[in-house]
């Protein structure tokens, strides 16, 4: 039997080596061709090649990670990328991404989809250290695939960054990865259901289906740096390193997050109001004259009154261009103006009815020295013989609109009008901007550079994915939707872990206003992070059921009760006994000080230290071998949405949960077993 095994894992170690030997064989080529295109200085080929030294840097690890044998008697190797056949044959590793690869996530005893064995080949370095076949003949077994695999990967210590899962994705996950939506997919789940997982797989799914991605580029948002840091190895695990990662603070270059907004400002910023109160400052800015106003251009003294004015910025608005953009119509209408009045005066000057010449500003019946400059000042040549010149033609009357636009005096005086504004002045005017802003001013940022038209170097994207996008409030969909003229976005999320005041409690009700009916819903179901006994105690908090855990732990979640004084001394030897793997203590803001300074602690964490101290907030999206909830109860009361954080919380663990609580346990955790000191 041993030596079967054996036998086997000779053979494939063979098929990998070779495998291998031509990774090696086409990094040398890619590496070579770099060089070549630098020397020659094409930079164009720089960028291809040095896309394909990462591409294939990338995926060193599990290479080849599967094998289907079909019933037709062929054979399919499954890897990270595709490799053929140096005379360009059949391929000896197919991309886990081409349709044949499929069955080897959805195949099962029941739907076999032509498929007699699924193996799973797992590798250390390029040493094939085990098999784990399946037999798909007899009909019977439904569910999970690659069962063993799969627990191995879900209860294996965490290191702090996210792996990927392409080796055990699972039917319900592979259904999502390779969607065909064109518009937005929401990809709602409960905790550890593998949203983000599913989504930076889609993403590769996108890349390599969708080509012309690439050019258009594909930014994924997260919640936070820290999250972003946490999934970054996993898409260059995927052989893709063309991806964009932000937070929405990101998305406005130059705008330092550099304080906290109150739940209830968050709250009141990230209505879609704002997008109306942002509008209306806008048009405030601009003012007509309730009186004549006298401009001077070369001498002469010119009239706006307020019903050219009013015209004008009509005429401006009819546009529909953004206020920067309008202010320039708006000043070409009233040059305009003034340019015809500037002409009407210097022909009545010269000109009399019958358009003879007449004797004017001075006794020889020339032109005056101030109107000969006003001309002159717009470009109109008047030659200096006897003749006056008695018609100024359409040339010189844009040339006079010009030099009054560029007259300082005049443009001062349309400036007092229409003024140019910077989103920054148009935030200003709506919120009160102590010292920097906050989070949640930078959708309004965004909103007021786009009103005003300062969006020049604000890229936008051919796919956006958006994680933990139930905390994205009104405004900050807005801001996304911008960057994605096309529509084309997943979306993942879970309405029970909404902490955000200004986050959403309805996909419908953010995704409509800018999509109406495209965008479709995925559902996932399984649980593969948080142990059962964990998702029970946390369940209290939800008024909904949560997912199902794949696994249970065999540890019972457990509080300690302490004083208010004593927390941080709890909360400090506890995380010192802790010895099996990594350790998050998530607490409320207001306790993060002194459990930083107990803990010896830093802020902001490291998620790859043995232990790091978070606040709800901050452990979105992340996962911990252990978890230690400090002040439960401070928690719950910190913010409106407090349930939905302190079920954040507690749903981070892999393995093991612990709750300190000072004075007695919030009733939602009081039936947790109690440990003794
Ligand atoms: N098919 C799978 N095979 C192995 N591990 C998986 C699979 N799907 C998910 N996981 C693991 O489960 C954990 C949770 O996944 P992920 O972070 O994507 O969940 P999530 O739905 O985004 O969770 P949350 O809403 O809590 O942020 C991760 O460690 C992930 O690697």
């Amino acid at each position: 039997m041993t030596s079967g095994v054996e036998r086997e894992i000779r053979v494939e170690q063979e098929y990998v080596d070779g495998l291998y030997g031509l990774l090696d064989g086409l990094r040398k080529e890619a590496v070579q061709r770099l060089e070549g295109a630098r020397r020659v200085g094409d930079r164009e080929a720089v960028e291809v090649w040095r896309a394909e030294v990462g591409r294939l840097g990338g995926v060193e690890q599990g290479l080849c990670f599967g094998r289907l044998d079909l019933r037709d008697g062929s054979r399919v190797y499954v890897g990270r990328l595709g490799l053929f056949r140096e005379d360009g044959g059949e391929p000896l590793l197919v991309d886990w991404r081409a349709p044949v690869a499929r069955a080897f996530y959805t195949a099962t005893a029941a739907d076999p989809q032509g498929v007699a064995r699924r193996r799973r080949i797992t590798t250390r370095g390029r040493e094939v250290v085990a098999l784990d076949d399946e037999l798909l003949g007899d009909a019977g077994q439904e569910g999970l695939v690659g069962g063993a695999a799969l627990l191995a990967a879900v209860t294996a210590e965490r290191t702090g960054r996210m792996r990927d899962v392409v080796t055990t994705l699972q039917a319900e996950q592979d259904r999502i990865v390779r969607s065909d939506a064109s518009g937005v997919l929401v990809v709602q789940g409960g905790p550890g259901t593998g949203k983000t997982a599913v989504a930076l797989h889609r993403v590769a799914y996108l890349l390599y289906t969708r080509p012309h991605l690439r050019t258009r580029g594909v930014l994924v948002v997260g919640p936070s740096r820290v999250f972003l840091d946490y999934i970054g190895q996993v898409l260059p695990g995927l052989g893709e390193h063309s991806v964009v990662t932000a937070t929405t603070a990101d998305l406005v270059p130059g705008v330092e997050v550099s304080r906290i907004d109150p739940p209830e400002v968050v709250a009141a910023k990230g209505a879609a109001v704002m997008a109306d109160r942002l509008a209306a400052a806008v048009r405030d800015r601009v003012r007509i004259p309730e009186h004549p106003v006298e401009v001077e251009f070369e001498e002469q003294v010119l009239e706006l009154d307020p019903r050219t004015c009013a015209r004008a910025v009509r005429k401006a608005r009819r546009t529909g261009l953004p206020h920067n953009a309008a202010r320039l119509v708006f000043q070409r209408e009233i040059a305009d103006v003034l340019a015809h009045h500037l002409v009407e005066r210097m022909e009545a000057l010269v000109l009399g009815d019958t358009g003879e010449a007449l004797d004017g500003g001075s006794p020889d019946g020339r032109l005056s020295e101030a109107d000969l400059r006003a001309l002159a000042a717009a470009g109109v040549v008047v030659e200096d013989d006897d003749e006056p010149r008695t018609l100024l033609d359409e040339t010189d009357r844009a040339a006079l609109r010009d030099s009054l636009i560029a007259d300082p005096g005049i443009q001062a005086a349309l400036d007092a009008l229409w003024p140019p504004l910077t989103p920054d002045q148009v935030v200003s005017d709506l919120v009160e901007r102590v010292d920097g802003w906050s989070a949640a001013d930078v959708p309004l940022l965004d909103e007021a550079a786009a009103l005003i038209g300062h969006t020049a170097d604000l890229p936008t994207y051919g796919h956006v994915v958006v994680d933990e996008a139930q905390e994205l409030s009104e405004m900050a969909w807005r801001m996304l939707m911008r960057r994605c003229p096309t529509r084309s976005m997943t979306v993942v999320g879970d309405l029970a872990q909404t902490g955000n005041p200004a986050g959403t409690s309805s996909w419908d009700r953010v995704l409509r206003p800018h999509v109406r009916d495209r965008w479709e819903l995925a559902e996932l179901t399984v649980n593969y992070r948080t142990p059962a006994e964990i998702m029970t105690a946390a369940a209290t908090l939800l008024a909904t059921p949560p997912p199902r855990s794949v696994r249970e732990a065999g540890e019972t979640p457990w509080r300690i009760g302490t004083t208010r004084a004593d927390l941080p001394g709890v909360v400090a030897d506890l995380a010192e006994a802790h010895t099996e793997g990594r350790l998050a203590v998530i607490a409320p803001s207001t306790r993060i000080e002194p459990l930083a300074a107990a803990l010896s602690l830093t802020t902001p964490p490291d998620l790859t230290d043995q232990v790091v101290l978070l606040t709800p907030d901050q452990a979105k999206g992340l996962e911990f071998d252990s978890v230690l909830i400090a002040d439960p109860a401070g928690i719950l009361d910190a913010t409106p949405l407090g349930h939905h954080d302190l079920y954040v919380a507690m749903t981070r663990a892999t393995h093991r949960l612990g709750v300190v609580h000072p004075g007695p346990p919030p009733a939602a955790l009081s039936a947790l077993r109690l440990r003794s000191g």
